[in-house]
């Protein structure tokens, strides 16, 4: 038989397990020589213990009770934020709260009285300390900032339970054209299997909000006609990111269809700017540069220069802005379309492409420093030689008139990083 100390002593390991007591610890067996005296000690610890155990349980529901998904208080933190303080305002979901695009967004809508609510996963595909930084930008603006998966189906029901938003802003995505060759199931994760998630507890919502969503230019994969427009073919694919846009494009259609919700697809053109993504050329080239390290300029077929149509974040704003302003209202409800709904595709460019090695020249001459060049064929990692927006629709429709040129965005841009990362101007520009 067990005796009454292995019968009430956890046996797995744990901090209460302490294997002092087990040891024939000749000290301890010369206090309590008498059985009684052990047996009243027993009972004194095993009572200290219990009581320990439930002090720990109580704190930790209690911690649980104020912090987490679906705590009063998380409920509480979600609607404050949610709260729209103007005439005719908006409640607006935003997922990929704390990306680029996501916080700038976020921010606007907040500045002018809409409610929003933010979503990010916070995952390490670039720096999290940056993702933070924004976090704090968004407390500021009292954008409460949520962190979860869009594929966590509980919380999305939860969050719809708790607020009627009227709009989704989906930016939550795996990003970036040539990490799909490393990582290709991130992609299906986030931009395939997230956003069927997200429409889901969408299509279920009642009021089903509104969705719009961002779509890359990426989709234009080969297409060689310029500029690029809409109605051009999007069914050469470079890149699995590209092909898990053009699936989110058709799915989305696919929900607009059966269930009546409003989708409005955005073809961002490489967006650019303050606060931006590490991964991305421009970026990257700045790091490097400053650092004194070499960067590699791709280069295209019969050595001609790759060329984007580079989108200062500003413009990129005024744009999700204006789709989220002119998104017609979903019309289905509990899960059935009650009449069609709209559905909407627009590039989101500047019209002006410039090549990378332009772009190289143009950080060279912010930063009063020379870029080591390594000019390489472009590898076959789903890049595409170039792209160029026509934004005709978009101005038609949403009023979108970019009014950024690359020069002065990417001067805003170095400005930003030089004080972000503690550039004194002296240390930078010699
Ligand atoms: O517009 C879009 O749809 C896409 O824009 C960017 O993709 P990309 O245009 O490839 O942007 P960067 O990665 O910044 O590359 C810009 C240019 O610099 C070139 N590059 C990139 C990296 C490098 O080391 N060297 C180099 O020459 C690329 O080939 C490309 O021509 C974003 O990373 C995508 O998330 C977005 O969807």
């Amino acid at each position: 038989m067990r005796g009454l100390e292995e019968e009430f002593i956890p046996s797995t390991p744990g901090k209460f397990k302490d294997k002092t007591y087990y040891s024939s610890n000749r000290q301890f067996h010369r206090c309590f020589a008498s059985t009684s005296t052990m047996f009243l000690w027993a009972l004194f610890l095993l009572a200290l213990t219990a009581s320990y155990l439930s002090f720990q349980s109580f704190m930790d529901s209690g911690t649980r009770y104020l912090s987490s998904t679906g705590s009063l208080h998380w409920e509480k933190q979600v609607r404050d934020s949610a709260q729209i303080h103007r005439v005719n305002g908006m409640s607006v979901l935003v997922t990929g709260a704390a990306g680029f695009v996501g916080s700038h967004v976020s921010i606007a809508l907040k500045k002018r009285g809409d409610g929003v609510v933010g979503i990010d996963n916070f995952n390490n595909y670039y720096d999290p300390s940056l993702k933070k930084a924004r976090k704090n930008l968004l407390n500021l603006q009292n954008v409460y900032l949520i962190e979860g998966d869009i594929n966590d189906v509980r919380m999305l029901t939860k969050l719809f339970d708790i607020v009627a938003f009227t709009h989704v802003m989906h930016l939550a995505a795996q990003a970036g054209v040539r990490y799909a060759m490393e990582n290709p199931k991130s992609y299906v994760h986030s931009n395939i299997a997230g956003l069927v998630t997200l429409l889901e507890a969408c299509k279920n919502a009642n009021p089903q909000p509104a969705i719009v969503w961002a779509s890359s230019s990426s989709v234009y994969g080969l297409n060689e006609k310029v500029p690029f427009s809409e109605s051009d073919r999007t069914d050469q694919p470079a890149s699995l990111y590209a092909a898990t846009k053009k699936a989110g494009e058709e799915i989305t259609h696919t929900y607009n269809h059966i269930y009546g919700l409003s989708i409005t697809g955005l073809r961002f053109f490489t967006v650019y700017g303050p606060w931006g993504r590490p991964d991305m050329a421009y970026f990257s080239f700045t790091r490097n540069i400053l650092q004194g390290k070499p960067i590699t300029v791709y280069r295209g077929k019969n050595r001609v220069d790759l060329a984007r149509d580079f989108t200062y974040i500003d413009d990129i704003v005024k744009g999700c802005v204006g789709s989220l302003d002119t998104a017609g209202k979903s019309t289905g409800s509990g899960g059935k379309k009650r009449a069609p709904a709209m559905f909407r595709i627009f590039n989101l460019g500047n019209t002006s492409p410039v090549t990378v090695p332009m772009m190289v020249a143009m950080l060279e001459k912010h930063l009063k420093v020379k870029a080591k060049k390594h000019v390489l064929d472009m590898p076959g990692n789903g890049d595409v030689p170039f792209t160029h927006a026509n934004i005709s629709l978009a101005h038609k429709e949403l009023g979108y008139k970019p009014t950024t040129n690359l020069q002065t965005g990417l001067g805003k841009f170095v400005r930003w990083y030089l004080s972000y990362y503690g550039y004194s101007q002296e240390k930078s520009i010699k």
